[in-house]
Parts: C-alpha cells; structure tokens; sequence
C-alpha cells in the first residue's frame, strides 16, 4: 500500500502507528468491540529523529512504510521505549536492524524486561532516569518514570515544546476508532473500560503518576491506544476520580445460574436496591463481556455475587467472575453473596475464601436450598435494604 493516513500531531510530531480493525480478543482476557489501535509517533527535531515505541506483531511493514513516508527509517536516530509488552515493543529489533545508527532509549527497568522478550541489539541501548531529557534540536524529549501502569518499567515521555505527552498505555483505549477523540462521542466509557482491566489494579501508581504530571503543560495526550487527546481534560478528569477510587451509589450484580434459582435471588436484592435509589447493573455472567464488567467495577459502591453450587464449589463461571472482582482490585466497599445449591453446598465458602483478602464489608450472605421461597426472599430483601442503607450513608 502506497496511501495512508498519518497524523500530523503537532509540528513534526506524526502518529505513525496502525489499527487493528477485526481483532476482538487481547491478552487473551479482554474483548475488543471496536478493535484497537497500536500507536507510536515519530518526533523530526531539527538534528535527530526519534520514535516513540512501536507496533503489534504484524503491523511492522506499514510501520516502516508511515515512518518512510514522512522521514527515513534507515537514518533513525533513537527509539524510545516507554513499555516493553509486544503490542508496543516488540518490532524494536526489526525497526533497528533497518536503522543501524538508532540506539533504543529506556529505562533501567524497561531494559529488564525488554530483555525477557526481545532482541535488543548489543552496545545500542542507553538508560536514561526521571527528569533526563533528549535534545532532537528544537524539539526535547524528556522522560518521567511512571511504573506499574501497569507493568514494572512502564515511563511516560514528554516533549515540552509541543507539550504533547506521550504516556503509553495509560490514558488508553481500546478501539480503532477515530483519530482523535472529539471524534468519538463514547471515549470515556471505552477509556474507563480500558482503566477497569489494564489501570484499576495498580490505582495508586496511576494517582502517583497523575500527581508526577499536574504541572506539567499538557496540549495534546498521544496514548499507545485509541484517539489522541486533543482535550487533555476530558481524560485527566475521569483519571483522577478513577485513580483516587471515588465510588458512585451504584450496585454491580454479577451472577450466573443454570435454572433460575440463584437469578430469582438477585433479581430480589435488585428490586429492593432500585427501590432505595440506587443504580443497579446487572451482568449475567453466562452472558456477559468482562470488559463491560471491568468498566462498572471502576465505580461501583457494592458487589454482588450471584454464585450457585457446581460440583460441591461454585459453578465455573462464578469463579472467573469472582476471581476477575479479586484480581481487579476495585474500589468497592461492600460486598454481598447469594446463591443457591442442591444437597451439599460450597459456593459460599469458595466465593467467601477467594474474596477474603479484599477490603469489602461483606453485608450479607445466603446460600438456599433448591428454589428459594418466601422466607427466603424476605432475608433477601433485609439484605438489600442494609445495603441500601449502608451505601446511602456512605
Ligand atoms: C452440573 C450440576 C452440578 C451440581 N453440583 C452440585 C453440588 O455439588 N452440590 C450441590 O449442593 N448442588 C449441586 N447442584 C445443584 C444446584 O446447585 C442446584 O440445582 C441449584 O438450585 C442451582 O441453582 P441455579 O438454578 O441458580 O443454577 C448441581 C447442579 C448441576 C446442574
């Protein structure tokens, strides 16, 4: 192909990275309903030319066809590395064995983790530390550590004179849709779905991170994922409530069942709780997009676990679903389990012994036998009016 679209930024600032239309699954745990894109940028000082990370497996020859149309790949001069995961890292050595003169630029411990996955070329790589800069004539790169956002040596780069930042997988989403995001009227929502699965684990380094850049001049946001900010608040914004853990009066449901039984009873909570004004979503686990999942994880106040008995433990789906709330670590403040089993039980204990070691107050629980009836029903609604409560007052 001899026609792209490469996006000029700012000034000698291009977007020279590729979309991935048709791809519906990443780290083989995340759906992508919109597909993705893998972005890096190419930076033309007045003396050297640096790129600023790279694309997927696959996508190396548009690659290097973008960076042959607005400069020359083989007259490279530096390759920074803001994140070592393939989607971003991993056309490092097919980009240097064509630009012989680049050096890869990283941190300490992007070099470390670099090294697990790819080839680095010998003798070309230079480490650099918060606050180094890079002088490209006219044009500075400067770099700021930012890790655990959310692998160990992630870093952000900032170019002063265009005050465009360049913070790799933070601020991102998932979609190739757009260039920038005034043209994407439901970014935040994909944006906070991409925070839910890839950010809300490590919120305390994204908070440390957003304190590190309050006074930096931001412009543009250029993310390794999704549109370009040209209005940096609108991301800003919703990062600082996400990273601070802030929680809405909202309850998330998540539950499976096989013949209603365990559905009868979050459908019951459900009621109570919309009937005291709170915001209830429910996912069906059977059913359900985890990234969906994730993206209500991000602000909901309570959890609720749906989970009958399969096999003496919780039914498979419930597991993923509560090992998912677990690993994801979001902000919830309480928790409440409901399930129903046949003879013996278990689902309760397991989903109680997984959720253990998170902050939740666990509110309630029951596990019935067989179809619950009246009297079951009734404990439920206590359930969900103290919940109610507790949330209302919170
Ligand atoms: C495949 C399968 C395995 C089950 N294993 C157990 C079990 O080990 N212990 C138990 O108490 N009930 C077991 N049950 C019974 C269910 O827990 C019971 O039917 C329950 O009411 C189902 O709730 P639900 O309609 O919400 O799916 C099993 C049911 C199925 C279909």
């Amino acid at each position: 192909m001899e026609t792209y679209s490469i996006p000029e930024i700012a000034k000698d600032v291009f977007c020279v990275g590729a979309k991935d239309w048709n791809r519906r699954m990443f780290d083989a745990l995340i759906p992508l309903p919109q597909g993705t894109s893998y972005n890096a940028y190419l930076v033309k000082g007045q003396e050297k030319v640096a790129l600023i990370d790279t694309v997927n497996p696959g996508f190396e020859e548009e690659f290097e066809n973008k960076i042959n149309m607005v400069s020359s790949l083989e007259k490279l001069d530096y390759l920074i590395m803001n994140h070592a995961e393939p989607d971003h890292a991993n056309a490092i050595r097919y980009i240097m064995d064509r630009a012989p003169a680049s050096v890869l630029i990283t941190t300490e411990r992007g070099v470390k983790m670099a090294s697990l996955y790819h080839e680095l070329p010998e003798g070309r790589v230079k480490v650099v530390a918060e606050g180094d800069t890079l002088d490209l004539g006219g044009k500075t790169l400067r770099f700021i550590e930012a890790p655990w956002l959310h692998w160990p040596e992630t870093m952000f780069t900032y170019l002063p004179e265009d005050r465009v930042l360049f913070p790799c997988d933070f601020f991102g989403a998932h979609t190739a849709q757009g260039i920038y995001d005034e043209d994407l009227e439901d970014l935040i929502p994909l944006a906070k779905r991409y925070y839910g699965e890839i950010m809300m684990p490590f919120g305390k380094m994204g908070a440390k991170a957003l304190e590190k850049i309050k006074d930096l001049d931001i412009e543009i946001i250029a993310p390794s994922h999704g549109p370009i900010y040209k209005n940096p608040q609108r991301i800003l914004e919703p990062y600082a409530k996400w990273t601070a853990g802030e929680t809405e009066n909202k309850a998330l449901i998540v539950y499976v069942s096989m013949w209603g039984s365990t559905q009868l009873m979050v459908k019951t909570i459900a009621e109570v709780l919309m009937k005291e004004g709170i915001d209830v979503r429910i996912y069906d686990l059977a059913v359900s997009d985890t990234g969906d999942i994730a993206r209500e994880l991000v602000d909901s106040r309570a959890i609720i676990l749906g989970a009958p008995t399969v096999l003496a433990g919780m039914h498979p789906l419930a597991v993923y679903g509560t090992y998912l709330v677990k690993a994801l670590n979001p902000p919830a403040k309480y928790g409440v389990i409901l399930g129903s089993f046949g003879w013996g039980g278990g689902a309760l204990k397991q989903a109680g012994d997984i959720l253990v070691p998170s902050k939740m107050e666990v509110v309630g629980t029951l596990q019935v036998k067989g179809k619950p009836r009246e009297e079951d029903l009734k404990k439920i609604e206590d359930i969900g009016r103290e919940l109610a409560q507790k949330m209302k007052t919170t």
